[in-house]
């Protein structure tokens, strides 16, 4: 199909190559060459078409997702993959914007038999379960309890004679609940998405199982029922890391496909006059619709940075544990759950706002973004709720005050909370990236300092650690977004900052990015910073003013900017969103192929008739 000619026009402006955009994004050409490869050998290949899982109920949804994510792994397997971005590339294009029915399977067993087994355990069961000979799954979350796991009822009782585990469900609260993975038990019902996924129950009746078959690299249970401490104990919650680590990344993915269908399809579509015979503008000529989307915009690339920085700095983290150093557990821990859950709340929000700023048609399904957005919010409870994982995070905070007043060096991520913050300079002219960092950093500092005055007076007040926190949740809470922001902010600034220096017309535009992502979080605060005397009513003034400008210089990179996410329209899989813009002519060819559309209607003449004949 010939291009839009709106689309064909916005791709003719622009100051950067977007080529060059996608080779930093993908972390080097050599790498979006393979990811093109790999996209390649599904689309071409015959095995991955099949129907619209759009147009299916939740049974054939989930018999066709496993039969591709069993191509999948076939395919992963005989292109001898190992790497994980690849294996994702391969995940992506299959699954038409699902959860697959494994993926429990690899990241919630596979990976915590890598980090908790020792190396006969390995042997038994993580090299079986890595080529599927044995499938798993993760049973943690019970019916009654999710979040508080010392809550956790399941019985495991030690029999020493025999020398096993004699697991028991013992009230019905204690059921095994939301069991990713768990086909043959008992499935827990249709959900809000995630329907690729079946969820499941699990009840125990005196199952007995080895003692060897707890996981022991670092704790273990002995002959005789003797406990051995790991050396770190809360390497147990290890199997709660991995996942986290990883989600900020995939937040990042699942906003950038949302906002390439929003600001493709804001460019296709017109609306209403702004000059009265002019004719109708695109959306994205509107400001509100830019207040909507170049946000979002920046968003996706800040979280994209801080995504692929997190999960460097998780794998560093574990290579070091594997080596008995555990020093930057706790830094890994609080980073990776504040991030997950900042990132992956913005980004369910974003994608909301991008349905809606598609009007209508961001309804259907032929859009995507309903299915994106299902899937996605799961990521805001599974592995951990928001608000538990923020409190992590505020409670380290809590800490790090403390250690301050003790002169101990803090972790390298929060060291921004030892520097004085002279008052901003009265921010008359341009805002820079640097000056915005600086200042969200000012405000999660004065956040934490705030907090911790009020937790210490509750502290001494009642003497109970857990009534004190009780008491400012709510504040501890502002208090962890605030400073995962500033993580947020960092990890965007000293990227691009990078980039400015190897590629200055990429690292321009990115800064501009960069700017309305600073912005747009120091205007969302803006009560802070004057309480805070930071910034006066008249900066506040000037910085909202910057925002509008900064619109107007996104303005002609926006499809630029979301064409270098690159995805392939049979990934993207949204009709607003596709890459010729030739939206309406295959919302009409896709409504025709609904299968509502061949059915027969006797039901809906059956009901109707009776309507008519009764007597109401
Ligand atoms: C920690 C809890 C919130 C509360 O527990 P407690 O009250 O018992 O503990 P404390 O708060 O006192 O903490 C004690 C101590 O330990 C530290 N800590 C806590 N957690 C960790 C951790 N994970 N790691 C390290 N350290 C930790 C804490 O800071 C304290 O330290 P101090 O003593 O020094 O203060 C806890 O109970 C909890 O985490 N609750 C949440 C429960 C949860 O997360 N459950 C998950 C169930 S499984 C699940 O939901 C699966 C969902 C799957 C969704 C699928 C997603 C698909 C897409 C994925 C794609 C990703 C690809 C990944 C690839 C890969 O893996 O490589
Ligand atoms: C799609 C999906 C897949 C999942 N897959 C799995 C899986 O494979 N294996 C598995 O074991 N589990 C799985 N889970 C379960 C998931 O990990 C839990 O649902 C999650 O950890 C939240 O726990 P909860 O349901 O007990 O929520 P609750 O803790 O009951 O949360 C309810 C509300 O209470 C609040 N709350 C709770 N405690 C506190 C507190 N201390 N302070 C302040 N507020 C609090 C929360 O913020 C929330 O608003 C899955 C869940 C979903 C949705």
């Amino acid at each position: 199909m010939p291009m839009n000619p709106d689309l064909e026009k916005e791709r003719q402006g622009g100051t950067f190559d977007v080529e060059q955009l996608t080779h930093i994004l993908d972390g080097g050409r050599d790498k979006t060459l393979k990811r093109h490869f790999l996209e390649q050998e599904v689309l071409k290949d015959p095995v991955f078409r099949g129907p619209d899982t759009r147009f299916l109920s939740r049974e054939e949804l989930f018999g066709e997702l496993l039969r591709k994510h069993v191509a999948v792994i076939k395919k992963t397997q005989e292109l001898s993959i190992d790497d994980i971005n690849e294996a994702s590339t391969i995940y992506s294009a299959a699954m038409n914007n699902n959860v697959g029915p494994l993926t429990l399977h690899s990241v919630a067993f596979v990976a915590p038999l890598d980090l908790m087994a020792d190396d006969e355990q390995k042997k038994k069961w993580l090299i079986p379960a890595k080529k599927y000979e044995i499938i798993g799954c993760y049973a943690q979350t019970e019916l009654g309890h999710g979040s508080f796991i010392r809550g956790l009822e399941t019985r495991a009782d030690y029999d020493v004679n025999t020398q096993q585990f004699v697991l028991n469900t013992p009230t019905e609260t204690a059921i095994k609940w939301w069991v990713g993975g768990c086909v043959a038990v008992g499935d827990i019902g249709p959900k809000f998405g995630f329907g690729g996924v079946d969820n499941g129950y699990l009840c125990l009746n005196n199952v007995r199982i080895p003692r060897d078959n707890l996981l022991a690299k670092t704790g273990k249970v002995l002959e005789d029922g003797t406990y051995v401490k790991p050396e770190n104990p809360k390497v147990v919650y290890g199997s709660m890391l991995g996942i986290r680590a990883a989600l900020p990344k995939v937040g990042a993915y699942n906003l950038s496909k949302a906002v390439t269908i929003a600001i493709r399809y804001s460019c296709v579509r017109h609306q209403s006059e702004i000059k009265p015979g002019c004719g109708e503008p695109q959306v994205l000529d509107y400001q509100t619709q830019q207040h909507k989307l170049f946000p979002l915009l920046a968003t996706a690339y800040a979280f994209h940075t801080v995504g692929v920085w997190m999960l460097d700095f998780h794998s560093t983290v574990m290579n070091e544990i594997n080596e008995g150093h555990y020093h930057r557990l706790a830094e890994d821990h609080v980073l990776a759950a504040g991030l997950k859950a900042v990132i992956n709340w913005k980004t369910h929000e974003g994608i909301e706002i991008c349905r809606f700023s598609c009007g209508g048609h961001g309804y259907s399904l032929a859009s995507s973004l309903p299915v994106i957005y299902v899937n996605h919010v799961a990521n805001s409870t599974a592995e951990g709720e928001t608000v538990i994982l923020l409190l992590q995070t505020a409670v380290y905070l809590m800490k790090c005050v403390i250690d301050l007043e003790q002169g101990t060096p803090l972790d390298p991520s929060v060291a921004y909370l030892d520097q004085s913050f002279s008052k901003s300079e009265q921010w008359c002219s341009d805002v820079d990236m640097h000056s915005l960092l600086k200042a969200i950093q000012f405000r999660s500092k004065k956040f934490t300092e705030y907090v911790s005055s009020f937790v210490k007076k509750e502290l001494m007040a009642t003497g109970n650690q857990q009534l004190a926190f009780n008491k400012h949740k709510v504040i501890l809470v502002e208090c962890a977004k605030a400073h995962t922001e500033a993580v947020i902010m960092n990890a965007f600034v000293t990227k691009v900052d990078e980039i400015l220096q190897s590629n200055p017309s990429v690292g321009k535009v990115l800064s501009l990015l960069c700017q309305i992502y600073g912005v747009t979080e120091i205007l969302a605060h803006s009560g802070d910073y004057i309480q805070y005397e930071y910034l006066r009513k008249i900066d506040l003034d000037n910085i909202q003013d910057q925002l509008f400008k900064l619109y107007t210089y996104i303005r002609p990179e926006a499809v630029l900017l979301v064409d270098a996410f690159d995805f392939h329209d049979e990934v993207l899989k949204s009709i607003l969103g596709r890459y010729d813009g030739q939206v309406y002519e295959n919302m009409f060819k896709w409504a025709k192929a609904s299968p509502f559309n061949k059915q027969d209607q006797g039901t809906f003449r059956k009901y109707i008739q009776q309507l008519k004949q009764a007597k109401l």
